[in-house]
């Protein structure tokens, strides 16, 4: 009997109302906040890009990059101002749509072309109709409402590898194509590494590399800022202490070491409330916010899962990066510095490095595993250069388990005949 009420007690407790939570839904990855926090100057530059659209619209068309690591506000930055755009034009009288299409899910044309005509609301026969032939439809529906889209291609390095060559061409210089005077279409691209757009067409690359507005992994005092208003939001007053959000922008700002990305730092957040609940603690805490953080970092574990599984060149490759990290106590290095150390790395162990392109290759394969990152140098450094660095912390474990996969390759080497 007593079983029973102490079950219902837990129940009970557990359907009242949440001590810690005042509106949890605002951590959720959708929520648009109503402030961005160190993003402001990203705004402001979107509107410059757009500014031509407010004195000719109807015979401009925009292109922007918006590119940025995981987790630097891409979305939410780009969401945020094409929806106040709307409205601001919309107020001026002027007649424009803001769609924000995912290109994981809309992977082709046809897809894209089917989520714009149901944002339009504009009914196209399914049948009997190429992508390209709807996408005119749409444009023609566009001119003759007087109605300018401006359409955001978000995780478009996922379309250029999925789409065909045509489908990009068409959608990119969509005024070449197309016979129409009057321009009704803008796009933004949004890309984590706008270096993807090196494998396509000159043609096409030219047409999209215009205006790129590049977003930066945050520092823990912009997460900080970004984390306090959640907090604000999200909580209860005085539930999550200073030294809780402290500790979380430390472990995610980028000049701290962190990835500097924002989801995490919330995510983190959200999940240390929701142990601090389930401990019936009064405050979330610095121990809970660990305990979070090594429950999300379970990402980290699939990678090292890798490790084993990897050929002896892309060891070798991982120890070069390892050692030049060391070495020269940077987190990331030229592709020319990793390929050389790896040359060196090679000689000392009795094979045969393996060609230029053959690295890159590599460096792709490795990027598609989430082991390795890669960036476009920027400013300060002779030309543009890759720059390389791993997606997990080079910890003394992290090295200890590479060199045994490593010595274990090198020993079961097949001997040469
Ligand atoms: N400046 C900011 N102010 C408030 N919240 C932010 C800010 N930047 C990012 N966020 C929040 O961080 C999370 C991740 O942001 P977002 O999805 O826009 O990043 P992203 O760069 O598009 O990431 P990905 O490349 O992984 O898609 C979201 O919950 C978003 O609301």
């Amino acid at each position: 009997m007593k079983v029973t009420t102490n079950l219902e007690d837990i129940i009970e407790s557990g359907l009242s109302g949440s001590t810690i939570f005042k509106q949890q839904k605002v951590l959720s990855p959708d929520h648009i906040p109503s402030r961005l926090p160190h993003r402001e100057e990203k705004i402001k530059e979107l509107s410059l890009a757009f500014r031509e659209l407010t004195t000719n619209m109807g015979s401009t068309s925009v292109r922007v990059v918006v590119s940025g690591p995981t987790g630097t506000g891409k979305t939410v930055t780009t969401k945020s101002f094409g929806e106040a755009l709307k409205k601001r034009l919309n107020e001026r009288g002027l007649r424009l749509e803001y769609i924000h299409a995912n290109c994981h899910s809309q992977r082709t044309l046809y897809l894209l072309t089917m989520e714009i005509a149901s944002h339009l609301k504009l009914p196209i026969p399914v049948r009997g109709l190429s992508s390209q032939e709807a996408f005119k439809i749409i444009h023609d529906y566009l001119v003759k409402r007087n109605i300018h889209l401006i359409l955001t291609l978000d995780e478009f390095d996922y379309l250029i590898n999925t789409s065909s060559y045509e489908d990009i061409y068409f959608l990119v210089r969509l005024y070449d194509e197309l016979s129409s005077a009057s321009r009704h279409i803008s796009y933004i691209f949004i890309m984590r590494d706008e270096q993807n757009l090196y494998t396509l067409d000159r043609s096409i690359r030219d047409h999209i590399l215009r205006n790129v507005i590049r977003l930066e992994p945050y520092k823990s005092n912009e997460l900080k800022d970004i984390l306090m208003d959640r907090v604000n939001e999200a909580f209860y007053p005085n539930v999550v202490p200073d030294e809780t959000v402290e500790y979380i922008s430390n472990l995610y700002g980028h000049d701290k070491g962190g990835s500097g990305n924002a989801r995490l730092a919330i995510e983190a957040l959200e999940v240390a409330g929701k142990i601090a609940e389930a401990r019936n603690s009064p405050l979330v805490l610095i121990e809970h916010v660990k305990e979070a953080n090594s429950r999300i970092n379970v990402e980290a574990g699939e990678i090292l899962d890798e490790i084993p599984l990897l050929d002896l060149h892309l060891l070798i490759m991982l120890k070069a990066l390892i050692n030049l990290h060391n070495r020269l106590k940077v987190d990331s290095v030229p592709i020319g510095k990793l390929e050389k150390e790896y040359a060196e790395l090679c000689a000392e162990l009795g094979e045969e490095p393996r060609r230029h392109t053959q690295i890159y290759e590599y460096v792709r394969r490795m990027k598609l595993m989430g082991i390795l990152e890669t960036q476009q140098s920027g400013k300060g450094m002779r030309g543009r250069t890759t720059l390389i660095s791993l997606s997990v912390p080079i910890t003394q474990d992290f090295e200890d388990l590479i060199t045994k996969n490593l010595r274990m390759k090198l020993d079961n080497r097949e001997e040469p005949v």
